[in-house]
């Protein structure tokens, strides 16, 4: 039987391309997923061939659905959710310090751990039907990829707080409205409409997209942003172990059952 492939890599001659492969879990991200993340942004960075990164989903429905809650319901103690939020803010992390410009195309909905993801990349780029929420607090945890981090990174404080807080979803113009989504694309042909807005760095070189994505990182206390990611995966790690979070978690895994 030919084995899943749960992330695709593609490189063209300004975009690479990662494919999470997964629409019917709403691209979800496992244990494997993550590995596959990792490996591939070493490749990424460790290469002088990519130009700018675009992190995306299969399908129309789904940018990514957070964690694979068939999969990590399963972690019930702190420690072995902290194992697994660690190594996915490590991904996210690299993604936030990747040294060329990062896309998120969100091209369906982005909840939980996929909003987190999209918000780690420079920009934010949605299909008019995508909808976007941090939707961690109904399942009375946080986030705990590093999200919040970065959100209060690009956000006005109480903005972020909002989007937070509230769970709330938010259509791909309301997050635009917000700052949150840079471009809004008619959804017909994305990976078009996303390279023609951005065609412009086709006239710039290498080096150039380079060398003011290292001004942008000069910009932030690494060393804290760092540490404050590092406290944010500790405090969901904590709020895993509840029942409330396991009970909400049952409750969705029960939904259609
Ligand atoms: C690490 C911490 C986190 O990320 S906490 C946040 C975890 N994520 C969530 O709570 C989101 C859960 N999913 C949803 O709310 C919905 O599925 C969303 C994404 C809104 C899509 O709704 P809709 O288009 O109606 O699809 P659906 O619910 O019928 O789902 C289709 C199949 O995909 C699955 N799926 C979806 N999300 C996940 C997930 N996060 N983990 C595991 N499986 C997921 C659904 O169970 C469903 O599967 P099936 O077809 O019933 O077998």
């Amino acid at each position: 039987m030919l084995q899943e492939m749960k992330v695709s890599f593609e490189r063209t001659d300004l975009f690479t391309y990662i494919t999470i492969e997964r629409p019917d879990k709403r691209n979800a991200i496992d244990h494997e997923t993550i590995e596959l993340l990792d490996d591939l942004l070493d490749d990424v960075e460790n290469s002088q061939k990519d130009r700018v990164l675009v992190i995306t989903g299969k399908g129309e429905e789904a940018f990514c659905s957070g964690g694979d809650l068939s999969v990590f319901h399963a972690l019930r103690t702190k420690e072995d959710a902290y194992e697994m939020l660690s190594k996915m803010s490590k991904v996210l992390y690299k993604i936030f310090t990747l040294e060329i410009p990062t896309i998120a195309l969100i091209n369906g909905t982005a909840v939980g751990g996929g909003a987190e993801l999209a918000t780690a990349c420079d920009y934010r780029v949605a299909a008019n039907h995508a909808n976007i929420g941090f939707v961690q607090g109904k399942l009375a945890i946080t986030t705990g990829w590093g999200g919040a981090t970065y959100l209060f990174e690009k956000l006005p404080t109480e903005t972020a707080f909002h989007m937070l807080t509230t769970t709330k979803m938010y259509t791909a113009t309301e997050a635009h409205e917000i700052g949150y989504v840079q471009h809004v694309l008619d959804g017909k042909a994305n990976r078009e409409e996303l390279e023609n807005y951005f065609s412009s760095w086709k006239q710039v070189s290498s080096a150039v997209l380079r060398a003011y994505k290292k001004r942008k990182l000069d910009a932030i206390d690494l060393t804290r942003l760092k540490s404050r990611v590092h406290q944010e995966v500790t405090e969901c790690s904590i709020l895993w172990e509840s029942d409330e979070h396991h009970q909400a978690v049952e409750a969705f895994r029960n939904k259609k059952k």
